[in-house]
Parts: C-alpha cells; structure tokens; sequence
C-alpha cells in the first residue's frame, strides 16, 4: 500500500485551465475524495493520478516514486503505477462469467492458470461473491457487478485505489447498501483510496477526508464533519445540504479558544454572535451560516439569551419530508429553512422567532476565498 502525493497540479486544455494548482497528500491506508459540482476538475485529476491525462504543471507521486513531474518531463504509463482503478461504466463483460471477468487482467498478462485461480478466489472472496464465480455475469445484480468491477480491480492487489462515480449507476437504496460495503472493504484491507463523486452524502459517509474543488481549485480539505459544520468559505458551505447564508457585519471580535474565535454580529433586523475559525476585524462582512436542523422555533416574541441569534418572522409555508418538517420563515432579512418535527404545532401564517446557538452560527468571510 501506498500514498499518493500532488503538488502544485495543473492540466490545461488549451487557454483552458481544468485543475489549478492542486496541492494533495492521501496518506497510506487513506479514503480520501474529490467532490464538487459538475466541471470542478475531479475526474481530470483523478485521471492524471491513474495516468490517463497528463498533468501540464506539478508533480505526482505515488509510494516514493515521481510518476509524473511536468517540469522534468517524467511521464509513468497507467499499466506501470500498479492501481485498481473501478468507473462508473462498470464494464462487466456480459459474454463472459464472473470468474473470467475478474480473471481477464490476469490472462491478457498470460499469468499460470494456477496463481489465477489463486488470485480470483481470493478477490471473490473479498468482495463476499466467492459463492457467484461460475455465474453468468448478466444473471448478477447492479449491486453485485458493481462488486465483481471491485474484484476485477483488485485481483492485481494494487497500491491505490481510484474510483469515478462507482455507485453512480445504482438505484438510491443499493448505492448507500454498495457505499457502505465498499468503505468496509475498504478498511479491511487498508488500501489507500481517491474517490470521485458529486454527492455531498456519498463523500461524507464514505471518507476520511474530503476535498471540495471548485472551478479546478482545492476548497477546503478536511474530515468529513469540519468541513459540513466548520467550511471555509461560502462556496463550500453551500455546497452541503440548503444552509440559510446571512449577509453581516462584525461588531467585535473575541478569542474563544486556538481554533475558534467569537463574533458579534449584526444584519438586516438582527445581531448576535457567532463563531468563526479565524480574527475578523469590526466592520468587515461576513455570511453567517446557520444550518435547518441547528434553527428551532419559539413563540413570537422570545427575547434571545445570551448565546443566542434571534429572528423575527411568519411561516409563509411548510413542507412534509418524513423524518422532518421543512418550514420556511419570512423574515425582515429574508426567508430562512427549519427543520421542525413531522407533525408539531406549526402552521402556515404563526408568528414565530427563529432562533440558533451561537455554537451552529457559524461566520465566513464574504469574499470567497482558496484555504488550502
Ligand atoms: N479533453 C478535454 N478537452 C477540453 N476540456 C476538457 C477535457 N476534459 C475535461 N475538460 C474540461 O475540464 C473541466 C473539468 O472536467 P472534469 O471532467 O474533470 O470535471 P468533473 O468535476 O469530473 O465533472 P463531472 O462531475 O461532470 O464529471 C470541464 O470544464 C471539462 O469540460
């Protein structure tokens, strides 16, 4: 097993800048992705990684080997950085069965039919589809091809793992069945995976970290909970579920401890405190993020506590989600989303008082700004 290590990666396409600039460390036995929406770069610098693109600036190593350096003009073939690599288009062959799927690696290597039966038992095993090897790959679910592409990538016992959308092809209840199996093949056999996906949820249940890349840039870098709770800026705290992002201005600024410091703040019809991660001076702007399920209702007219942000509104509608309900709050500095439970007391036209803690208030500074 091995890391993956990017510095300074670029790929152009012509005047066309994809990925910029791309600074990335996947530690040995790591579940790391790139998530983003659709264009940000992360399937080109997944492929520069496999070897399928070549990177126009910076360098790629993976275990202590320079596979690619743009400057020296070191290029490795993909066949030559020994990866698994699984895609969205599984392309499982259908002529063929399970076995000889997994086995095809092998044979177009014309390895011995002894250390292939060895090799394919052992991915099958892996992958819990031992039992199917004689199958015909078509009689197989979605969800076991998926498992069979897995076995296939892993019968040449890889270094790293590269994975593009793999569950993308599955329907919604597979694909968190498929996720969750994956992630625990995955730490059972420690290996040191890259992940692409677009979906916000996929990357969080699956990763030990994740990378938000916007517009070939890296966002933000970091465990799956800091950077939902704690984002850098504003483009990556919209980026996760339906935040209400509140325009302010800092009145004062206090240190609360290394990591965090406390804001008052005020907007349109409203102040309080909040939180940030770094000294923001009086007067500047900042968006306040203050997330649905960290909001609750009280009655018209509550006076805010101490560790509170407060604000006044009606509920202009409400919407039944199952497990929640949405309500949405007119408010003098625009609507803002609670999550109230399925079947409370509220109804369309209730004067109401928003209120947050402090602690799920959380300040970015206006501009977007690149952390990492
Ligand atoms: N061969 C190419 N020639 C020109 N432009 C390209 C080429 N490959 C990718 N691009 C552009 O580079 C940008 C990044 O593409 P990329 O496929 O990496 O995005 P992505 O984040 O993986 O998106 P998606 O989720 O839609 O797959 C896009 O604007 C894309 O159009």
């Amino acid at each position: 097993m091995s890391n993956v290590i990017l510095e300074k990666v670029s790929r152009n396409f012509g005047q066309f800048v994809a990925v910029d600039g791309v600074d990335l460390r996947v530690n040995e036995g790591e579940f790391v992705t790139l998530l983003g929406p659709s264009g940000c770069g992360k399937t080109t610098t997944l492929r520069m990684v496999a070897g399928l693109e070549q990177n126009t600036g910076g360098r790629i190593s993976i275990g202590n080997e320079i596979v690619s350096d743009a400057a020296r003009g070191i290029f490795v073939p993909s066949e030559r950085r020994r990866l698994g690599m699984v895609f969205q288009s599984y392309a499982i062959w259908p002529h063929m069965t399970v076995f000889d799927n997994v086995a095809y690696p092998l044979r177009v290597r014309r390895r011995p039919a002894a250390e292939i039966l060895d090799r394919v038992t052992k991915a099958l095993q892996l992958v819990e589809m031992e039992g199917f090897a004689q199958r015909p790959a078509p009689a197989l679910s979605g969800g076991q091809q998926q498992r069979v592409a897995i076995a296939r990538a892993l019968v040449f016992e890889p270094t790293v793992l590269l994975l593009d959308e793999p569950l993308s092809n599955l329907d919604a209840k597979l694909r968190l069945q498929m996720g969750d199996e994956f992630r625990s093949i995955q730490k059972r056999l420690g290996m040191t995976s890259l992940y692409v996906t677009h979906d916000q949820s996929e990357a969080m249940a699956l990763s030990d970290r994740v990378v938000v890349m916007d517009r070939g840039r890296i966002q933000q870098i970091g465990a799956p909970e800091d950077i939902y709770r704690y984002p850098a800026n504003r483009i990556v705290a919209a980026f996760f579920g339906t935040p209400n992002l509140l325009e302010a201005s800092v009145e004062s600024c206090a240190r609360v401890n290394e990591r965090r410091f406390r804001l008052e703040v005020v907007g349109r019809g409203w102040r309080g405190p909040c939180e940030a991660a770094s000294e923001v001076q009086p007067g500047q702007a900042v968006t306040v993020m203050a997330r649905p399920e960290d909001a609750r209702l009280a009655p018209a007219g509550s006076k805010a506590g101490a560790d509170e942000l407060t604000w006044s509104g009606r509920i202009a509608h409400t919407i039944f989600r199952g497990p929640i309900r949405s309500i949405v709050v007119q408010t003098d500095d625009g609507r803002l989303n609670v999550d109230a439970p399925p079947f409370g007391i509220h109804a369309v036209g209730d004067n109401v008082t928003v209120v947050v803690p402090q602690r799920a208030a959380w300040a970015v500074v206006e501009k977007a700004e690149r952390t990492q």
